[in-house]
C-alpha cells in the first residue's frame, strides 16, 4: 500500500480570487484508505483546497489528478464523479424532496435503475448511516442538525464511491452527536474501504479517527503528518493549534 499510486494527486495548485491568492503551487497526496484531514485557520483556504479538487472552483494553474486521471479546470468528468460523494457543511439538502428522495437524486441522475430499486437501494443507505427506516418520510425540515448530517451522508454514500468529502462534517453538533458521527465515519471507511478528505476544526475528530493532517497556511501546504508530527512542528500556528489547552485536553 505504501507504494500505490496516490487516489488523488494536487500539484503547483493556485486558486485566486481577483488579485487576492489563496493558494499558491500547493502539493498535496490523498492515500487510499486513509482519513485526511485539512485543517488550518480561519480563511486560510481549507474550503477553497476541497473545492478545487472538486471541480467547483477554478484554478489559475496546476493539476489534479483522482484515481490517475486528470480533473479538467471545468470539473471532472462522470465517471470520476461517479467515483465520489461530497458531504458539504450545512448537509444542502433539498428542502422540498423527503431524505429518501434526496437520497435517490444521485441515483436517479447518474444509474438507470427501476424506481421500486432505487427506493430499496435509498432505504439501505438510509439505514447504513443510522437513521431509522421510517426517517426516509421526513422532511428535512422535520430533522435535527445530527440527523440532516446523516442524511446528507446516505446522499454522499448514494453511489458507493470510494472517496468522501466532508466539510466541516462535525460543525454545529454537540459533543455526543460529534462523537458519534466520527464514530460512524470510521466504521464506514473500516467496513465500505473509503477514501475520507475532510476539513475540520474538531480536535477530538482529528484525536479519534483520523490518519494524517495537513495544514493550510501561507497559501500552501505548511505540514503533513500525524499529530506527534505537528506537536514538533514549530510553526505559530501550528504550535498554538497544537499545543494549546484544549487541544491538549483533546489529544492527550
Ligand atoms: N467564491 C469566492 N469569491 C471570492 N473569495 C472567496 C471565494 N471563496 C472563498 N473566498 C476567499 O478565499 C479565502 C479562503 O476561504 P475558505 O472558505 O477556503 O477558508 P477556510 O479555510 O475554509 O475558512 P473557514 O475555516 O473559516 O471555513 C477567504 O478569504 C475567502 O473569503
Amino acid at each position: 500500500m505504501a507504494n500505490e499510486a496516490p487516489v488523488i494527486c494536487v500539484r503547483d495548485l493556485s486558486v485566486g480570487f481577483g488579485d487576492r491568492l489563496v493558494l499558491d503551487h500547493l502539493d498535496l497526496d490523498v492515500r487510499r484508505g486513509e482519513i485526511l484531514a485539512i485543517v488550518g485557520a480561519s480563511g486560510s483556504g481549507k474550503s477553497v483546497l476541497l473545492r478545487s479538487i472538486l471541480g467547483l472552483v477554478r484554478r489559475s494553474s496546476g493539476t489534479v489528478e483522482a484515481f490517475g486521471q486528470a480533473v479538467g479546470p471545468d470539473g471532472p468528468d462522470v465517471e470520476i464523479e461517479k467515483r465520489w460523494g461530497v458531504l458539504f457543511q450545512f448537509g444542502a439538502l433539498f428542502s422540498a424532496l423527503t431524505v429518501a428522495q434526496n437520497v435517490a437524486v444521485p441515483m436517479r441522475e447518474f444509474l438507470d435503475l427501476p424506481p421500486p430499486l432505487v427506493e430499496q437501494l435509498s432505504q439501505l443507505k438510509i439505514e447504513l448511516v443510522g437513521l431509522k427506516p421510517g426517517d426516509g418520510q421526513k422532511m428535512p425540515s422535520e430533522l435535527s442538525g445530527g440527523m440532516i448530517k446523516r442524511a446528507a451522508l446516505a446522499r454522499a454514500l448514494a453511489l458507493d464511491p470510494e472517496i468522501l468529502f466532508l466539510d466541516e462534517p462535525t460543525s454545529g453538533l454537540d459533543p455526543i452527536s460529534a462523537s458519534d458521527f466520527d464514530n460512524l465515519i470510521e466504521d464506514l471507511r473500516n467496513t465500505l474501504g473509503l477514501t475520507v478528505v475532510m476539513v475540520t476544526h474538531d480536535l477530538d475528530t482529528l484525536h479519534a479517527i483520523v490518519d494524517r493532517i495537513a495544514v493550510v497556511g501561507e497559501q500552501r501546504i505548511l505540514i503533513e503528518g500525524d499529530i506527534a508530527a505537528m506537536r514538533r512542528f514549530d510553526h505559530p500556528w501550528v504550535r498554538s493549534y497544537f499545543n494549546s489547552p484544549r487541544a491538549r485536553a483533546a489529544l492527550g
